[in-house]
């Protein structure tokens, strides 16, 4: 699946219900959103440090899905990201912290 499509999937579920989407649910709850994040993104750090690739994987997955419904909690779009990332396009990393 795209990200593009998960954002898509995620997006038509605001409004849904919450006792059968865990979507709605973390949608109708932005602090609870955010804390799984949290959580998630601290379960592919483990399993990177670990260098399970498989456990990685799954853990990169569930990260990536509640950082789009974190943001789509608080009314950032994956369009948004990816604008800001357009922005940056033209410059390196290094060069672009050189320059703060
Ligand atoms: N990609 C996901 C996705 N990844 C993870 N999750 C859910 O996120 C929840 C995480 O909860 P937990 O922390 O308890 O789970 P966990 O971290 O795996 O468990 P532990 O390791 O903590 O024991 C689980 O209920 C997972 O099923 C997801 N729920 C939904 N999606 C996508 O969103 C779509 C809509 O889902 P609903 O909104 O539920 O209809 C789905 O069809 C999927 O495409």
């Amino acid at each position: 699946m795209s990200l593009t499509d998960l954002a898509a999937t995620i997006a038509a579920r605001k409004g849904a219900d919450p006792d059968t989407s865990w979507t709605a649910r973390l949608l109708s709850n932005p602090d609870k959103a955010a804390e799984k994040f949290g959580e998630e993104s601290v379960e592919a750090i483990i399993e990177a440090v670990r260098n399970d690739r498989e456990r990685l994987t799954a853990e990169a997955a569930d990260a990536l899905y509640h950082l789009l419904v974190m943001c789509a909690a608080r009314g950032v779009t994956l369009s948004d990201i990816e604008a800001e990332l357009a922005s940056r396009q033209k410059q390196s990393g290094i060069e672009e912290k050189a320059n703060r």
